[in-house]
């Protein structure tokens, strides 16, 4: 390896001879000048925001040295793939920091070193490890990180500590939301994307408040060369069981391999079983293997809920949690959702739910139609009326007293018991709506409608903001206030009331710039020119046989080229009864109509079981009617 030690002498020894660059030996402890990388040393890699970073600071290994107690085993935090990681006090400021020990073996060169460390550098995000600075000295190369106080997702689901109080379901659900946006953010708000490659549960740190922060994201190009064989063996097998397939076959990883490793991040956190767990019969050791047969059969998910949390969840939520999970999990990448789907998905089922704020996701606030139509099986765009509130139960769960886990877990059967009630209310709800359609409030139902979609337009931003580097740490529930807000929208006196709205919306809906148009997906899917409108009708379904024939009524409808055209999309929200051979039928018919569809992804998710629904109230149907536009009426 080519070692440039004398192309930046900043980094050539800690007696350097380049002022500019380096720590002053006089007072080697309090002087840590900016990081001013020369000029070709820059890269424009990374979205600049020069404004608004943090100087990176330059330490010398004595400070270092000084900060670890001379790297002393009581400071050891532990050893990864990259070398070894130390705790430590900087004695200037006081401030605690994560100081990792690069191996030296396959030791990069400084110039190469700066650069990679001045990218890292640019990545801020208040749900990614802080990078505060750097020491190469000599042929050290150390990195110092925010000390992240909390210990590790893998510590906490898995090494628990005596008396520790296992996290319960909002807990998941917002670290789960945390590391999304931290995704989120290197996939989608820096520019060109970075591919994090190494996204597992030891690599999500948490802080005294279970705030999620990713740590060694950007790392890859830090790693010694690929001739390094047993670093490469042993980092492949850390991140044994979270690797998408793509990487077992030998393809180029990319965004949708991380999409893959959350995924099954978010599995843990369902199960709380390790990615693999050797401890385990054979056919349980790998978790994404143990949970495929599972994913096809929703009755069993409950089943796979993490004992430690005693049922005390949603069950709407945690379909939706596996739901979401299983599209992660997508043997092609292509059939993987965005992340930003994933993370507003979460955002929702991260929701404190106090004010009687429902667990379920509105479909619309999706970018890319699998996403929508995976959750749409699952209970979502549903509204929780105010009385099935349920008390926040994120209590910072470490803490919470026994007496709270036993409020907790009545809580939970009250929240079932209400669910129940709701439920048959909701079925004689329907009854009436559908001897009592078209009661004429459309325009207040299209104008109600029009603002949800611009408070969830606002969740998004919030998302996203909150995304953006920069901006100091917002918490989870500040981001989803706004989404709570919207929620509110939804807190009719039934789901069927509100998929009212929804199908009143979308018929009125034209505009490409409307929400519902972002499920022409800027990325993944074909960019025709086109509307798509979704449509929700709930629809009461009694045991008549005509009336079910109706409902049932489908569609076929072949792809057409990429001309400009108007899509409309029903989903339809049957209720039905206990008749197995009705409830076929009405799979059957949302198939037809999933594969219809134009995009690839909605496809995807057209050859899984049919059978899915059948142990849920309703199930829905979509249809897909597209008109050829004719574009002289926009003229
Ligand atoms: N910023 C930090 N704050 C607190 N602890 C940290 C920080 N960074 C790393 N650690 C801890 O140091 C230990 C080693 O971390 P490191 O990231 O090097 O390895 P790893 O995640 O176990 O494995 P790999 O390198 O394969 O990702 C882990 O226990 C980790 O929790």
């Amino acid at each position: 390896m080519i070692i440039m030690m004398n192309c930046f002498p900043c980094f050539t020894s800690q007696k350097s001879r380049n002022p500019p660059c380096t720590t002053n030996d006089t007072n080697e402890n309090v002087e840590h000048d900016e990081f001013r990388p020369p000029v070709a040393a820059t890269t424009k890699r990374i979205e600049e925001r020069e404004t608004e970073q943090t100087p990176l600071k330059t330490f010398n290994f004595r400070e270092l040295a000084t900060a670890t107690k001379n790297f002393r085993q009581e400071c050891l935090l532990g050893e990864g793939g990259f070398g070894r990681v130390y705790k430590g006090t900087l004695q200037s400021t006081g401030q605690l920091v994560a100081v990792k020990q690069l191996d030296k073996h396959g030791l990069h060169g400084n110039k190469e070193f700066q650069a990679e460390v001045l990218s890292l550098a640019k990545l801020e995000h208040p749900n990614l490890v802080k990078l505060i600075g750097y020491c190469a000295d000599g042929d050290q190369r150390l990195l110092v990180f925010e000390y992240v106080s909390g210990g590790s997702l893998q510590d906490h689901l898995y090494e628990q500590k005596p008396g520790q109080k296992p996290m319960n379901w909002i807990t998941r659900m917002k670290i789960a939301f945390g590391a999304a946006q931290g995704l989120d953010y290197l996939h989608d708000k820096v520019n060109p994307p970075v591919i994090y490659r190494d996204l597992k549960a030891s690599n999500i740190l948490l802080d005294a408040e279970f705030y999620p922060k990713l740590c060694d994201f950007g790392m890859h190009n830090l790693e010694p060369g690929t001739c390094d064989s047993l670093f490469l063996s042993s980092r492949v097998m850390d991140t044994y069981g979270y690797s998408a397939p793509e990487y077992t076959r030998g393809d180029d990883l990319t965004v949708k391999s991380d999409v893959y490793s959350f995924g099954v991040v978010l599995l843990e956190l369902i199960t709380g079983r390790r990615a693999i767990d050797t401890t385990k019969p054979n056919d349980e050791q790998n978790l994404v293997a143990w949970a495929q047969p599972i994913f096809r059969e929703p009755k069993r998910y409950p089943d796979m809920a993490d004992p430690l949390m005693r049922k005390n969840f949603s069950e709407r939520g945690l379909n939706q949690a596996v739901a979401i999970t299983s599209m992660c999990l997508q043997e092609e990448p292509t059939a993987r959702p965005l992340i930003s789907d994933v993370m507003v998905a979460l955002s929702f089922l991260s929701m404190s739910t106090e004010d009687g704020i429902p667990t379920t996701v509105p479909i619309l606030s999706f970018r890319d139609k699998s996403m929508s139509i995976a959750l749409s099986r699952h209970g979502s765009c549903s509204v929780t009326p105010f009385c099935l509130s349920r008390k926040d139960e994120d209590k910072k769960s470490s803490s919470s007293s026994d007496s709270e886990d036993e409020e907790e877990e009545k809580e939970g059967k009250e929240e079932k018991e209400e669910e129940e009630s709701m439920r048959s209310k909701k079925k004689q709800e329907q009854e009436e709506t559908a001897t009592d359609s078209d009661d004429g409030s459309d325009s207040n139902s299209v104008k109600g409608q029009e603002e949800e979609h611009s408070q969830l337009e606002k969740a998004r931003e919030s998302c996203s903001s909150s995304s953006d580097s920069g901006s100091g740490r917002r918490s989870i529930d500040e981001t989803n206030a706004t989404a709570q807000s919207l929620k509110i929208k939804y807190s009719y006196s039934s789901e069927e009331e509100d998929n009212e709205k929804l199908s009143s919306k979308s018929s009125s809906t034209s505009n490409e710039e409307s929400t519902f148009s972002r499920y022409d997906s800027d990325r993944d899917h074909d960019d025709s020119s086109r509307n798509t409108s979704m449509r929700i009708n709930s629809l009461a379904h009694d045991d008549n046989e005509e009336d079910e024939e109706e409902n049932h009524e489908t569609r076929s409808y072949t792809d057409h080229d990429d001309s400009p055209r108007n899509t409309s999309m029903r989903i339809n929200s049957l209720a039905h009864d206990d008749d197995e051979e009705d409830e076929e039928e009405n799979h059957e018919t949302r198939l037809e109509h999933i594969h219809s569809s134009k995009s690839e992804d909605q496809s995807v998710y057209s050859d899984d079981d049919a059978g899915e629904a059948s142990g849920e109230s309703s199930l829905h149907r979509i249809e897909a009617e597209e008109e050829e536009h004719i574009s002289s009426d926009h003229d």
